[in-house]
């Protein structure tokens, strides 16, 4: 069958066919009728009624712009409000890049394709999905990072749901006016740490906004069962609240009791709305929250945090991988963290569970070859006291060493971890003496977006003198040495939420486990083959990550059935098919 876009000029908009819930990503199964069409376009197997004529053009999920064939035109009252040209997706494809490549500043980049998602859904995802190393850099890190910053003065057509004190109480209600009914995945935001930018506001919105635009395009997650959301509780950051174009409360940020109230009434809300087994993803929250609300939700809640457990798990993999071409064990390595926020105690926590499940020995025995250093340095028992909850299981037996140099000297690390937030907070002097002492130093310097990079790609070849492993959180161009040519991987928490959103939703998982991290990042390790390592190239492709993200919903969800936290049953036989089946894919239906 084919969708049916009946006229419904009276208003009649948007019926769902019933049979549509038949697959877990907002009911239908993309592929289903590919096989079966007879001419070139896809078909579905559910039927739909939507507004026709100019307002079909102006839906974003239904309009296809000159991609409307003659027949359609004809029974959908189109013709006429179209040039008489009819263009396929792929031309359109070409004529966006075509004109996205002329623009000079990201930020202009930025906008031009945000518009799209905002005129033609399905154009925009194929764009995306087709072009992912070219696009990922601009609706995500870094440039998403400056257009948080000027999200005030860019500001086009809202998307997604901004809840704000004035709204307490009527969290619901907001909820309800989204248009969708069927959300399974919200990623949402107080804007308090902007990747490592800071306090944003409400402007943190375009994270949410283009986290998801990656779960669409990058896990297959259906848009429509998308929901982006930030909680503006004010700001402390003064240019933004002197800002004639800043659209947030005016106001410094609310903390304590009404905050956590709003935030409270904001997590009943979503369940309320959308039952227990839609995923909530907390991103770009400060250290002093984010650690707090995972802990109070993940027991009552399908959450994570992307900062703590999404980073962590793709350092893992990365690490991994690293200790593939190093040789040695993830067990008889010190490492050392510049950065004890989330990113950092993370990555640690998470090291230190697979290093005590692989040597069959406690936690905290693990733990004691991990190292942190904050703004005040190495972080030791003398300063236990004083320290926040997440560092005190890394707060080890150990003399002062207040800058990196000196704690490289003395604790003399197989891996250096940069998750401070501070650009340049690798020295020339630390990067040195990382490599001074060994053949092949590790150095991650994952801090978003670029600006904030705790050395650049270049510098870290060149202060190792062409010897380390490198990755960073934010893309950094090739780098040659020595006359050799490094292709720079990007330890992003983006080749792990696609897939463990996938995973959740395929599976109805109604809780999240670290054990589920463990899995994703084991899934992701097991993608780099040995061309891969023998570039020192820790990540796979990007052009790669529609299957990898399918391999690590395939492992999330195997998981989360080992857990019992899995709901959908019977669980499918071939949970890999079954994930590939269930992605979402842009190209155009054929409307009849
Ligand atoms: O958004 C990114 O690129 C990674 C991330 O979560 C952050 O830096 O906060
Ligand atoms: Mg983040």
């Amino acid at each position: 069958m084919e969708t049916m876009l009946k006229p419904a000029r009276g208003g009649e908009k948007d019926v769902l066919d019933k049979d549509a819930s038949a697959t877990p990503l907002g009911g239908v199964n993309d592929t289903y009728g590919e096989d079966a069409a007879t001419e070139d376009l896809p078909v579905t197997p559910w039927a739909r009624m939507v507004a026709s004529g100019m307002e079909l053009l102006r839906d974003p999920s239904y309009n296809k712009g000159t991609a409307f064939t003659e027949e359609e035109r004809d029974f959908h009252y189109l013709r006429g409000l179209l040039p008489p040209a009819v263009f396929s997706q792929e031309l359109q494809m070409e004529r966006i890049l075509h004109n996205l490549r002329q623009y000079e500043t990201p930020l202009e980049k930025y906008v031009d394709i945000m518009d799209l998602q905002e005129r033609n859904e399905r154009l925009f995802y194929r764009v995306l999905i087709e072009n992912v190393e070219e696009m990922l850099p601009i609706i995500y890190t870094p440039t998403v990072g400056e257009a948080c910053q000027k999200f005030g003065s860019i500001f086009r057509r809202p998307r997604g749901v901004y809840i704000s004190l004035k709204d307490k109480g009527k969290v619901l209600d907001i909820l309800k006016n989204w248009p969708e009914k069927d959300v399974g995945v919200i990623v949402v935001t107080d804007g308090e740490r902007i990747l490592g930018l800071g306090d944003l506001g409400v402007q943190g919105m375009g994270i949410p906004i283009g986290k998801l635009a990656l779960y669409a395009a990058l896990g297959g997650i259906r848009p429509s069962t998308t929901l982006p959301v930030v909680i503006d509780v004010g700001t402390n950051t003064e240019s933004l609240l002197k800002n004639p174009f800043y659209i947030g409360l005016r106001q410094k940020r609310t903390t304590g009791q009404e905050y956590d109230d709003l935030v409270h009434e904001f997590m009943t809300a979503t369940k309320q709305a959308y039952g227990e087994k839609v995923l909530v993803q907390f991103e770009d929250f400060a250290n002093h929250n984010a650690f707090r609300l995972l802990a109070k939700y993940n027991t009552t809640h399908l959450v994570f945090n992307d900062d703590i457990q999404g980073t962590a798990a793709v350092a893992l993999a990365g690490l991994h991988s690293a200790l593939r071409i190093t040789g040695g064990s993830l067990s008889d390595q010190t490492y050392l963290f510049v950065g004890a926020g989330e990113a950092g105690s993370g990555i640690a926590e998470i090291l230190a569970l697979e290093i005590s499940r692989q040597e069959k020995k406690p936690l905290d025995e693990a733990r004691k070859s991990i190292y942190l250093m904050d703004s005040k340095g190495l972080v030791t028992k003398a300063r236990y006291e004083s320290l926040r909850d997440f560092k005190k299981p890394y707060a080890h037996e150990h003399p002062a060493c207040p800058t990196l140099v000196s704690a490289v000297k003395a604790l003399k690390p197989k891996a250096l971890i940069g998750t401070s937030g501070q650009g340049g907070a690798f020295t020339k002097e630390g990067l040195e003496e990382m490599a001074s002492y060994q053949e092949l130093p590790i150095i991650f310097a994952l801090s978003n977006p670029t600006s904030k990079s705790e050395c650049t790609a270049e510098q870290a070849f060149e202060y190792t003198k062409g010897k380390c492993i490198f990755a960073s959180g934010s893309p950094f161009p090739l780098v040659t040495y020595g006359g050799k040519k490094f292709v720079i991987a990007q330890s992003n928490n983006c080749y792990i939420f696609p897939g463990m959103g996938l995973g959740c939703v395929i599976s109805g998982a109604i809780r999240v486990h670290d054990d589920m991290f463990l899995a994703a990042a084991e899934s992701l390790a097991s993608e780099i083959r040995p061309e891969h390592l023998a570039r020192r190239q820790l990540f796979p492709a990007f052009s790669e990550i529609r299957s990898i993200s399918a391999h690590i919903g395939a492992a999330v969800a195997a998981k989360a059935y080992e857990l019992g936290l899995a709901t959908r049953l019977p669980q499918p036989k071939d949970l890999l098919a079954y994930a590939k089946s269930s992605m979402y894919t842009p190209t155009y239906r054929r409307y009849r």
